[in-house]
């Protein structure tokens, strides 16, 4: 399984407002270039925070649609939210603290709910199901937190970071790898950049994780 995380950050590392607001970072062309990148993949994964604060289809315009994945801890992902418009399968991975009822309309919603975990959701184990699943290819669209998370269970195989020309300031604004932070030198991931690309009047920088 071939992991990628692809976001898009402000010049000053947040991936949207103090408010936690959607702020369209990319321009059309690196829009287009993350729907080609959800037309190859066979999963898309979020955590909640950004079904919650974006609403996002997670649908590909240019082809087949990509399994959808939230990882929800409490299965606090409304009924009602576009990841469960029907227009793409959705999975949905909560943990033992989700209650037996929102677990219950969730699936009367049309999403298939597995339990991964006990406190949050285990995240190798939510992987080892995409896997038994035969998804080989998995993007990760966000948000901090959840990709924090992925860095910390070393899960994450490729970046791909574009970062757009504004500032978007605010110490409570989410920035790519939120979590608690990793307390010592040898936790930092390790990345090797592969290629600068200019995109739109930004640049999108590849990784691969060491
Ligand atoms: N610019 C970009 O490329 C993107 C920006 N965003 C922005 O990110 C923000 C949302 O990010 P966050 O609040 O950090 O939420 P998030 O999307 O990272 O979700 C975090 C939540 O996921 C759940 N979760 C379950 N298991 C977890 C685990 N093992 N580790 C971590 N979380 C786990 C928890 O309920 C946790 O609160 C929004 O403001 C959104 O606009 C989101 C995606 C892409
Ligand atoms: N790559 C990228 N660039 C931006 O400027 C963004 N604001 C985001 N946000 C994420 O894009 C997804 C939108 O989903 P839909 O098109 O509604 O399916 C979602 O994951 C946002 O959080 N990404």
């Amino acid at each position: 399984m071939h992991v990628v995380v692809n976001a898009a950050m402000s010049a000053d590392g947040k991936l949207s407002s103090r408010r936690r607001e959607q702020v369209k970072i990319s321009g059309p062309d690196d829009f287009d270039r993350m729907d080609d990148l959800r037309v190859e993949s066979d999963a898309i994964v979020v955590g909640v925070g950004t079904v919650l604060a974006d609403d996002p289809s997670l649908t590909a315009d240019g082809g087949a649609n990509p399994l959808r994945v939230v990882a929800d801890s409490r299965a606090r992902t409304p009924t009602d939210a576009r990841v469960l418009d029907g227009r793409a399968d959705t999975l949905i991975f909560v943990s033992g603290r989700a209650s037996d009822e929102k677990i219950r309309n969730l699936r009367n919603a049309g999403a298939d709910v597995v339990v991964a975990g006990d406190g949050r959701v285990s995240l190798p184990g939510a992987l080892s199901e995409l896997e038994e699943r035969e998804i080989q290819q998995v993007m990760v669209e966000g948000g901090g937190e959840l990709i924090f998370s992925l860095f910390a269970d070393g899960l994450v195989d490729e970046l791909r970071l574009y970062v757009g020309s504004l500032i978007l300031g605010g110490r409570e604004a989410p920035t790519l790898a939120d979590g608690d932070g990793f307390a010592i030198r040898e936790r930092f991931p390790k990345l090797e950049l592969h290629s600068v690309e200019r995109i739109d009047d930004g640049v999108l920088l590849r990784y691969s994780v060491s």
